[in-house]
């Protein structure tokens, strides 16, 4: 079996410390002995950020070569080369600010190798003294520092330095309250071990066992790969009943009714066919929330058993 990559979005406000925290991760990947790369999905500021990771670690060295500044609709395409040039054990995303979780899940997951990546979460880095003074920032921006808390899976409450100790307390119970399932962690200088950010999935394991809940609460990436056809209207009639926490699917399905295969794609509900030439491995991605991952795999294999 080929080696799994796994797969880390790193967001936050600009300023927050994602570039710190890079470093840190990079070097604690380099002294396990991982081999990590990095991809800047950030437009226009490319230069800035390349520039900044190099000041005193030198980011060519760190990263083995696997520099990769791209633009989100060129993210698909690099991680297919990343994938397929290196032996990688883990890739961290670098996002905008602006860009949703969803579009950055849904560019990286590809049904061509989705199998080889395990999508690990959201780690989102907060800058205490901007969280602390939000009410200054406009609307729209405020809304954004609390959305990104809100979809993270793993926070980090960085410049805890910068706050006295009873206000880093009173940030924590908020941010908390915004989004009591994440793991959240005060830093100084984005410092924290690899171990814990490696931890994250298998911690919300627990939340939701003591919870007695089955499924995930964040964004999730399923890959499901179908044996062989399925029959149309039956796999219609399942996406009908989806729920909305279905985002985007896409992938390769084969019916019986037809020869060839098709690409689907579905995003919020409309579902697109497009006849496939090639014979391509039916692999189905499901991006959403809160899905019951038991439950769709289990629906999908009834489907190819029908
Ligand atoms: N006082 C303090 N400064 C910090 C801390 N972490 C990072 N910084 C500083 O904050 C500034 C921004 O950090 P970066 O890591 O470049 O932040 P970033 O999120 O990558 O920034 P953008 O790429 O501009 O979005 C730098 O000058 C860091 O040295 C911290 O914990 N305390």
């Amino acid at each position: 079996m080929e080696k799994m990559t796994e797969v880390y979005i790193l967001g936050g406000f600009l300023g927050s410390g994602k570039t710190t925290l890079l470093k840190e991760i990079i070097q604690q990947e380099n002294e396990a002995g991982r081999k990590a790369a990095i991809l800047l999905n950030e437009l226009g500021s490319v230069s800035v950020e390349s520039a900044a990771l190099g000041a005193d670690v030198p980011f060519k060295e760190l990263l083995g070569g696997c520099i990769c500044c791209t633009i989100q609709d060129k993210l698909e395409v690099q991680i297919h080369s990343l994938l397929s040039e290196h032996e990688l054990d883990a890739i961290y995303i670098e996002t905008t600010g602006a860009a949703h979780p969803v579009e950055v899940l849904d560019s990286i997951m590809s049904p061509l190798f989705a199998k080889r990546l395990n999508y690990r979460g959201i780690i989102t880095v907060v800058d205490l003294l901007r969280f602390k003074d939000r009410n200054e920032l406009s609307p729209q921006l405020r809304q954004l520092l609390v959305e990104q808390v809100q979809h993270a899976d793993f926070i980090l409450l960085n410049k805890q330095d910068l706050v006295s100790d009873l206000e880093a307390g009173q940030l924590v119970y908020s941010i908390q309250a915004i989004n009591p399932e994440a793991i959240s962690l005060l830093t100084t200088q984005a410092k924290i071990s690899l171990s814990s950010l490696q931890k994250m999935k298998m911690n919300q394991k627990n939340v939701h066992s003591q919870l007695n809940v089955h499924s995930h609460l964040h964004l999730q990436a399923i890959v499901h790969t179908f044996k062989k056809a399925m029959d149309q209207t039956s796999f219609e009639e399942w996406l009908r009943a989806l729920p909305a926490t279905v985002y985007r699917m896409k992938g390769y399905v084969s019916f019986t009714n037809s020869e060839q295969p098709y690409l689907f794609q579905y995003s919020y509900g409309m579902p697109i066919y497009m006849n496939e030439l090639i014979k391509m491995p039916l692999n189905l991605v499901i991006i959403g929330e809160k899905l019951n991952e038991k439950e769709i795999r289990s629906q999908l294999t009834a489907l190819e058993e029908k």
